[in-house]
């Protein structure tokens, strides 16, 4: 993939299976939100090909989107927009009809809480209550595939509980989940793959335990630490601090 002919990806070859919950995880700029999106259609002039549900999705039939849910990273919503007409236009999108999404609507909203706030507008949410609303439009029109960017932005810890065992409850009936974070702890916890990317290459790929016997380290954060060569972190801070401290007058 270029942008401007800045090569983005250059080494992704992967086989995902259907049931799966793979962590997908790299350092900042190394390409996971550019997959993703290659992934949805979302951007094209990528070389190589994509197949979802065996079909390559550069053969113009869109139809593989509807069996597909997203949750972007700091997603924007139609903020004038109340909940119930949110949620009922997205559904809509995904082929629901208007009736059926907005009575699934009402009840996701029910169980996140929200049902107080089904009817105000967005724009009156706070963080993790638009992040809610994000999570309950990606799973609307029960998703086989479900692309997660930093999910849980915002969330409380108990709502956090409720996304993860949420996850689990569908990759056991058979949904594939592609869940891209910076928390470590809760990609360790979740994914039965991990997929590591950094400069645009796959350098890691198997279950955390895989991870671990092969790079003798502990934690995902350790392994992550280890495999994108990083062992400066003190350094850097300790450089931070001391500009930080700098005032005029001191040199
Ligand atoms: N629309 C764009 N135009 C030009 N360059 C882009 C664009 N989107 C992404 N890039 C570049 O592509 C590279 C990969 O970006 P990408 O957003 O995929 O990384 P990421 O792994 O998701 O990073 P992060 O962890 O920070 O979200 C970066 O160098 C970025 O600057």
């Amino acid at each position: 993939m270029n942008y401007g002919g800045n090569r983005v990806l250059t080494g992704v070859d992967l086989d995902v299976y259907q049931g799966q919950i793979i962590g997908y995880i790299g350092p900042n700029g190394a390409g996971k939100s550019t997959t993703v999106k290659i992934m949805l259609g979302l951007v094209d002039g990528y070389r190589g090909s994509v197949e979802i549900f065996d079909q390559d999705i550069a053969n113009g039939d869109q139809a593989y989107k509807q069996r597909i849910g997203y949750v972007p990273e700091g997603g924007d919503l139609y903020d004038n927009l109340t909940a119930c007409e949110y949620l009922t236009f997205t559904g809509r999108l995904y082929g629901l009809n208007e009736q059926e999404a907005e009575y699934k609507a009402s009840r996701l909203i029910e169980k996140f809480g929200l049902e107080d706030v089904f009817h105000t507008r967005i724009s009156a949410y706070s963080k993790g209550m638009k992040q809610k609303v994000l999570i309950i439009a990606s799973l609307l029109h029960d998703p086989d595939i479900i692309f997660l960017d930093e999910p849980l932005n915002g969330l409380d810890a108990n709502s956090v509980m409720i996304i993860k065992e949420i996850l689990s409850q569908l990759a056991e009936e058979g949904k594939t989940i592609f869940y891209s974070s910076h928390i470590m702890d809760v990609v360790e916890k979740i994914s039965n793959r991990i997929i590591l990317l950094a400069d645009g290459k796959v350098i890691a790929d198997g279950s955390f335990e895989d991870l671990r016997q092969k790079n003798k380290e502990g934690t995902l954060e350790e392994i992550f630490n280890q495999l994108t060569g990083f062992n400066q972190h003190k350094q850097i801070a300790d450089d931070i601090v001391s500009i930080v401290k700098e005032v005029e007058g001191d040199a």
